[in-house]
């Protein structure tokens, strides 16, 4: 059996040289040379399982090289080597096409990370196709957008570059993310979800970075953060608008270094890590208003997917409901939609998306005769639903904090005790209740409160959660959280 061959293009005879033997004692074969020609013509001439390129040659840019080797369909990952402290090139060259990059002086053990995971890649069967092994795709539709959608999916599984996948809230950004990963090399390592916008900010640091042992009142054990348990898989930043200022600089500085330092400990280490954002907010105009860093926004923002709301593709409407509606209902109990409720459906603008649908589908089954859901079971305009008394005062029960660990697919932070604050453009604060005894337990007092608005909301909104979390301004898996911390159950 060949060993597989890699084409290294570098001007500088030392870190060609360094290039060439970390690359012959991992077991592969090299050819080299230092200009854009000489390279051009051998990629012509010779199979190649990757290409590792300097951005700047003699007789032209590595770019070019990039953008030749990309256009000319053989699938074969070309990576580059940047100038120390030059971000700028690592992002044009990932537009253009590049796997991904090293930035000198060159740290071996990344670059034998990015050797393995490229030679991983053009192992894989071309970019149309499914990976071996790999799960049928659960994005559902047919309409163009899903269709591009598809396409972009495949095409980004087979690069490292970062993706900020834009769409509103419940389009499918977090089905688009792990359809990625699931396509790529990395389908066998984690996929960590985080939802930035529900980590406390105290808490921050602790859960990306993880820390030491001691490193503060109440770290008993060592514990990793999400950037270890997601090592050599996905890193998916939800709702990343949400970050706040200061742990964005350290994120940003994670991201290029590619090393974190856990809290209380004094040696970096380094992770592997692919960076997927997704946020339902314009980061561009939160720059603008100097509310989310420009160079983190150019670090994340390499490759933009976006995600069109459901009301843009009701073609994919059909097969959406037949897919939930199988899913809900059993073998015995087929659900389905009477005549007509289609068209009903075609007519709502669905705000909260395939949630949404979801989410009306599943109220709708529970009203129906035998699971044959008619127009009024989707209650689609809102209809007076009894709102459950609030819970007993005495004895409020203990909030539990779900703990992190490594192997957990998707993480989802302990839920904070305060209501989270809404969007800033958030409607006028009903006036605060005063208080003519003093709550001799403000943390039950708080609690009772949240759970006496929050299924006021939910009554409101029919038991809507995709409504009931706009009225209170607050995110659909902020109020997820909150009505799985305080015990609140859908009385359907
Ligand atoms: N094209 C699709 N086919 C099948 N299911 C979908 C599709 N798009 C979204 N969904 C489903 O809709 C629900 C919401 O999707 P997802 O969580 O990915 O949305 P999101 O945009 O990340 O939401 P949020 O902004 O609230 O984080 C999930 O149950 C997901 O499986």
């Amino acid at each position: 059996m060949t060993s597989p061959r890699v084409l290294v293009v570098d001007d500088e005879a030392d870190l060609r040289e360094l290039l060439e033997i970390t690359l012959l004692k991992m077991g592969l074969d090299v050819d080299s040379t230092e200009t854009l020609q000489h390279a051009r013509q051998l990629f012509a001439e010779k199979d190649y399982q990757l290409v590792l390129t300097d951005m700047r040659l003699p007789d032209g840019l590595g770019l070019e090289l990039v953008r030749d080797v990309s256009a000319s369909g053989k699938n074969i990952p070309i990576a580059v080597v940047t100038a120390f402290g030059s971000a700028e090139n690592a992002v044009v060259a990932l537009k253009a096409g590049a796997f991904d990059y090293v930035s000198k002086p060159v740290q071996l053990d990344q670059l034998r990370v990015l050797v393995q995971s490229a030679l991983r890649v053009s192992d894989s069967a071309p970019a149309a196709a499914p990976a071996r092994g790999q799960q049928p795709s659960r994005l559902r539709g047919n309409s163009a957008a899903i269709q591009s959608l598809r396409a972009q999916i495949a095409r980004l599984a087979r690069s490292m570059a970062p993706i900020a996948i834009n769409g509103e809230s419940g389009s499918g950004k977090e089905l688009a993310a792990r359809e990625i990963h699931a396509q790529s090399s990395r389908a066998d390592k984690p996929f960590i979800a985080v939802n930035c916008g529900a980590i406390p900010e105290a808490l921050m640091e602790a859960e990306f970075f993880g820390y030491r042992k001691g490193a503060f009142t109440g770290a008993a054990d060592e514990r990793d953060g999400f950037f270890q348990a997601a090592n050599g898989g996905t890193l998916m930043l939800d709702e990343v608008a949400d970050l706040p200022l200061a742990m964005q600089v350290k994120l940003l500085r994670a991201i290029q270094e590619r090393r974190v330092r856990k809290i209380g400990a004094t040696a970096e280490e380094p992770v592997d890590v692919r960076i997927i954002s997704a946020t339902h907010k314009n980061l561009e105009k939160l720059v603008e208003a100097g509310q989310f860093r420009q160079d983190l926004f150019y670090r994340l923002n390499v490759i933009e997917l976006r995600l069109a709301p459901l009301r843009e593709r009701l073609d994919d409407l059909e097969e959406l409901t037949d897919a939930i509606l199988a899913r809900l209902g059993s073998f015995e109990h087929k659900a389905v939609l009477g005549p007509g409720v289609l068209d009903v459906l075609k007519s709502y603008p669905f705000p909260g998306n395939v949630r949404e649908l979801e989410n009306i589908l599943e109220r709708a089954l529970a009203f129906s005769n035998d699971g044959v859901i008619s127009a009024e079971d989707l209650a689609l305009k809102g209809g007076a639903m009894p709102v459950p008394a609030p819970a007993a005062a005495p004895g409020f029960p203990p909030v539990q904090a779900a703990p992190v660990a490594p192997e957990v697919q998707a993480v989802e932070p302990a839920p904070v005790a305060s209501a989270e604050a809404a969007e800033p453009e958030a409607p006028a604060m009903p006036p605060l209740p005063v208080l003519d005894i003093l709550p001799s337990n403000l943390p039950a007092y708080l609690e009772a409160v949240e759970r006496e608005i929050i299924t006021r909301a939910l009554g409101q909104t029919n038991y809507n959660r995709t409504q009931a979390a706009q009225l209170l301004g607050i995110s659909f898996r902020q109020l997820r959280y909150q009505m799985q911390k305080l015990n609140i159950q859908d009385p359907a």
